[in-house]
């Protein structure tokens, strides 16, 4: 008898945790599912609740709380993986990069010709991936395909991404203000969120951008539409104007600076 007692004790226990292990689960998949912002409006309010429980006699909801708060750090982890492993990256001083510093005019006419880039081969429907290299240095993170090491004009751009260019597949990369290689293979994200009709260009700009500062511009083939992205976010369908003003935020700023 004592046996069987002792036997369901540590059936209970295992139900317990299993109950538990399912509800952080659960809970995790729900986080994920929100945005960063909304998560961090939601602390405050656990906190409250969690102080309110303690001054009150409501044992159960102390308890749950008790073990919300004590998962907190693996919840924040699954939640914020992307930004953290990025963080780790940016933060490995080997892999910073030293800065370009153009005058007005040559960063002017840098950003100049990879609009005018861009707007040719959209309009002629022809896919492109654009890398601009920022703060974290791009060569370990990616497949190295042609090294070229020119200025920067739209003409080249554009002839390298025809379809019938040998070096037409894979992403150009722009660093110090120089078109420095093409034909390279990024990582692509495993990022399940990213939405299903984005095809392999997108998906490695979003991936390269989930891992660095780099700022990505996207050519869609399929639709001539324009993207930039950036952290791992990206923004669809800019116009030139729109690009043209991310672009002196995002790049022109930090060669300025
Ligand atoms: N890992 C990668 N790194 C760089 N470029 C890649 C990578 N994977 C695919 N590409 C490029 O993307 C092209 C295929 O694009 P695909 O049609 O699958 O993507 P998409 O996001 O739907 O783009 P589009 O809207 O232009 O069709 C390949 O020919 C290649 O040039």
């Amino acid at each position: 008898m004592a046996e069987l007692l002792h036997r369901s004790d540590w059936l209970t226990h295992l139900v317990d945790i299993a109950l538990v292990a399912f509800l952080v689960y659960r809970l995790v998949i729900h986080l994920k599912e929100t945005t960063a912002i909304r998560l961090l409006l939601t602390l405050p309010i656990v906190l409250i609740a969690y102080l309110l429980a303690q001054l009150s006699d409501l044992r159960a909801f102390q308890w749950l709380l008790d073990n919300f708060l004590g998962s907190l750090v693996v919840i924040l982890v699954v939640i914020f993986q992307y930004d953290i492993r990025r963080a780790f990256l940016s933060f490995s001083r080997n892999h910073l990069v030293k800065r370009w510093e153009p005058d007005e005019d040559e960063s002017h006419a840098v950003i100049e010709e990879l609009l005018a880039a861009v707007e040719g081969m959209a309009g002629k429907r022809i896919g492109a991936l654009i890398v601009v290299e920022r703060e974290v240095a791009l060569d370990n993170l990616i497949a190295i395909g042609t090294e070229i090491d020119a200025k920067v004009t739209s003409e080249l751009i554009s002839s390298i991404f025809l379809p019938y260019s040998p070096i037409h597949d894979g992403a150009v990369i722009i660093q110090h203000g120089k078109l420095t290689k093409a034909g390279c293979f990024l990582p692509l994200t495993q990022n399940p969120e990213v939405a299903k009709e984005l095809g392999t260009r997108h998906r490695a700009a979003i991936g390269l951008t989930e891992l660095c500062d780099a700022v990505v511009i996207v050519v869609s083939e399929e639709s001539g539409g324009v993207s930039v992205v950036v952290s791992g976010r990206i923004t669809r369908d800019l116009d030139l104007q729109a690009l043209r003003k991310v672009l002196k935020r995002l790049i022109e700023s930090r060669w300025l600076q």
